[in-house]
């Protein structure tokens, strides 16, 4: 499957997808939040919780990684509505990126003003450590310059425009209240601000690209959140991303990184679940106060 190809999750069909869900829930989400992998827990901070199966939405993908429950949980966090993806879709899975960011377009339509994206990723940056957190100042649109995104093909005005800036897509009031919280709850030793890219994966990187993408200036890697972001500045959603460092990843020959794997990844996201939950929780209340 290319980027290209057709995309089916039209105005059309996303609004019939909506039209399904708000059936379901009494609440209308102002902020959504993606999980990302092995963070699934973040959607225990929902109260008055829904749950729906993507594989009970009428023509909706399903999730088939590890560590990606595959539903959307609707409720509330801190008192605020929220709509939280326990698991997202990836190029790797063979979805076209249209595909990959489409949910974030169906929560366009739910009204969502605000997105958390969070992801699993690999530490590039020499300073970060297993556990760490990167908040993401910017991305790195590797996968830009290959010519894929979520948003090649025809255009919908009604998600926003064909060409649209790209040069405050991780919001920076966010952002500064993300670092307060950081502050607040004594967590900067671990936390950094850094640059994001997102490669195709399945497969972790060689050195050459470990190389590569730190001289790119690239902190950490990942095969997420970029196209997501993407289609979220289009339609004029303010994001905020961050990632978990799950593991780091060797710049040079002779250092054995065969212990990656996506269960050393997941068990990265277990050990973090709670100091992550009370992060996100302070981040979706700073925002709520922002508006
Ligand atoms: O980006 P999320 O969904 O957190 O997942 C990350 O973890 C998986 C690799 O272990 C890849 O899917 C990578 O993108
Ligand atoms: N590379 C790419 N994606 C990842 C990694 C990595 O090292 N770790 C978690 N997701």
């Amino acid at each position: 499957m290319c980027s290209c190809s057709k995309n089916i999750y039209t105005y059309e069909k996303l609004s019939e997808i909506k039209d399904f869900l708000t059936e379901k829930i009494s609440i209308q989400p102002k902020i959504g939040v993606i999980c990302g992998s092995g963070l699934g827990s973040l959607g225990n901070a929902i109260t008055d919780a829904v749950w729906i199966n993507y594989a009970d939405i009428p023509d909706f993908p399903v999730s088939t990684v590890e560590g990606h429950v595959g539903r959307f949980i609707f409720g509330c966090i801190r008192g605020v509505p929220v709509a939280c993806m326990q698991g997202r879709f990836h190029y790797y899975e063979g979805y076209p990126l249209s595909i990959c960011a489409m949910p974030v377009r169906l929560m366009k339509l739910f009204g969502i003003s605000h997105l958390i994206a969070s992801n699993a990723a690999g530490g590039l940056n020499p300073k970060y450590k297993v556990g760490d957190i990167m908040l993401q100042k910017d991305h790195f649109n590797l996968m830009g310059l290959a010519g894929l995104g979520p948003h090649i093909g025809p255009n919908d005005s009604r998600f926003g425009p064909r060409f649209f800036s790209m040069s405050n897509a991780y919001d920076e009031i966010i952002l500064t209240k993300a670092k307060q919280i950081v502050e607040r709850l004594n967590m900067q030793d671990k936390v950094h601000e850094g640059i994001y890219t997102c490669v195709g994966g399945p497969n972790y990187e060689t050195v050459a690209d470990v190389k590569a993408l730190i001289n790119l200036g690239v902190d950490a890697v990942g095969m997420s959140t970029v196209h997501e972001v993407i289609a979220a500045r289009q339609c004029g959603i303010r994001c905020f991303a961050f990632s978990l460092i799950t593991n780091v990843c060797s710049a040079e020959y002779g250092v054995d990184c065969t212990d990656i794997h996506s269960e050393a990844v997941l068990e990265v996201g277990k050990q973090m679940q709670e100091e992550l939950q009370i992060f996100v929780e302070e981040v979706v209340e700073a925002i709520s106060q922002d508006n």
